[in-house]
């Protein structure tokens, strides 16, 4: 069992001041904003603003994490993480030895699916979009995110951006994942192996989508991607985005930009194709849903896409 003993040195109330040994640099803890596996994050606000701070006693890991932050601040294209922006110690009066911490950019905004429960599901192909992207690149470079799931994505505000955080599960590429969630993991649905490499971020990416129109989840029943295939069919919303998930739930995209080009070509198609097509293989699809409905549906993807190529492409 993990040694939760650093809980109780790195839990510290609203108003510290944590100034760092070595930068000097001082930040004013506003509030905690959460902990996880392997310390604890804080907002908190120096000289230049706010900003999260993440202190841990297990300094390989604050290294690990801030080795990755680093080695993400040198490539150019989207961000693919928080950028960093401080590395220290603190030394607390009553405490035996000094603390590391680190501080980086604060990511304001909902995770992923509070996003996504308030705006509506068809945001889930745009934000994944977004994701192949930042996936696209980070594979580049030679890393694996590991960990994808809704908690770990914020989309910022104002300009409606899917970000990263929370790169404890980052690992090079050939190495073992080091930090998974059984619902996103392959492993863990029988589909593929543990080892990091890009169809794993792609298969966390699919049941992301899956996610976004299966909000409470659902555990494994049998044969994973049977019952998969048929979560996928049993919701139309994912139907049309069907032959997308299926190579990424089987590891047949070999890289994240040929997985966000066959997304691009299904969200640029009419909607009124895709809703025929996606019936169509539903089979006997029910009819529902009026009219206006559809028209409603059919506007606001519409207006999505023109937002996206804004946004993004322009
Ligand atoms: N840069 C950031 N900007 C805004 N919020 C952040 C940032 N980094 C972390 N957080 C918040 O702090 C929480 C804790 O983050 P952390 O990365 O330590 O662990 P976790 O994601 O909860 O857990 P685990 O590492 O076990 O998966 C996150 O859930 C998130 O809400």
């Amino acid at each position: 069992m993990k040694n939760h003993s650093w809980m109780k040195q790195c839990n510290v109330p609203p108003g510290t001041l944590v100034t760092g040994k070595w930068h000097k640099q001082r930040y004013r803890v506003v509030k905690r904003l959460g902990s996880g596996a392997n310390g604890v994050v804080y907002l908190a606000k120096g000289k230049d603003g706010y900003s999260a701070l993440k202190m841990s006693d297990d300094s390989m890991s604050i290294m690990a994490e801030v080795n990755v932050l680093k080695a993400f601040s040198q490539v150019q294209g989207p961000s693919l993480g928080p950028s960093l922006l401080d590395v220290d110690d603190w030394e607390q009066p009553a405490a035996a030895r000094a603390l590391p911490f680190y501080v980086m950019e604060y990511i304001e905004g909902p995770v992923l699916l509070d996003f996504i429960n308030n705006k509506g599901s068809h945001w889930s192909a745009v934000l994944i979009v977004q994701l192949l992207d930042i996936l696209d690149q980070m594979h580049r470079q030679g890393w694996v995110f590991g960990d994808l799931k809704p908690e770990n994505l914020i989309v910022s505000t104002p300009r409606t951006r899917i970000r990263c955080i929370d790169v404890g599960g980052t690992t090079k590429q050939g190495r073992s994942i080091k930090e998974f969630t059984e619902f996103f993991d392959r492993g863990y649905w029988g589909l593929g192996s543990r080892k990091a490499e890009p169809s794993y971020d792609l298969f966390s990416t699919a049941m992301l989508m899956i996610n976004s129109y299966y909000p409470s989840r659902f555990v494994k029943n049998g044969n994973g991607l049977e019952q998969l295939h048929h979560m996928i069919r049993k919701n139309s919303g994912l139907l049309q985005y069907e032959r997308v998930l299926h190579k990424a739930l089987e590891g047949k995209y070999r890289s994240a930009a040929e997985m966000k080009n066959d997304l691009l070509g299904i969200l640029s198609a009419p909607r009124s194709s895709r809703k025929t097509q996606a019936k169509s293989r539903q089979g006997h699809g029910k009819k529902k849903g009026s009219m206006i409905e559809t028209a409603g549906v059919l506007f606001i993807t519409t207006f999505l896409y023109g937002l996206y190529i804004y946004l993004f492409l322009l």
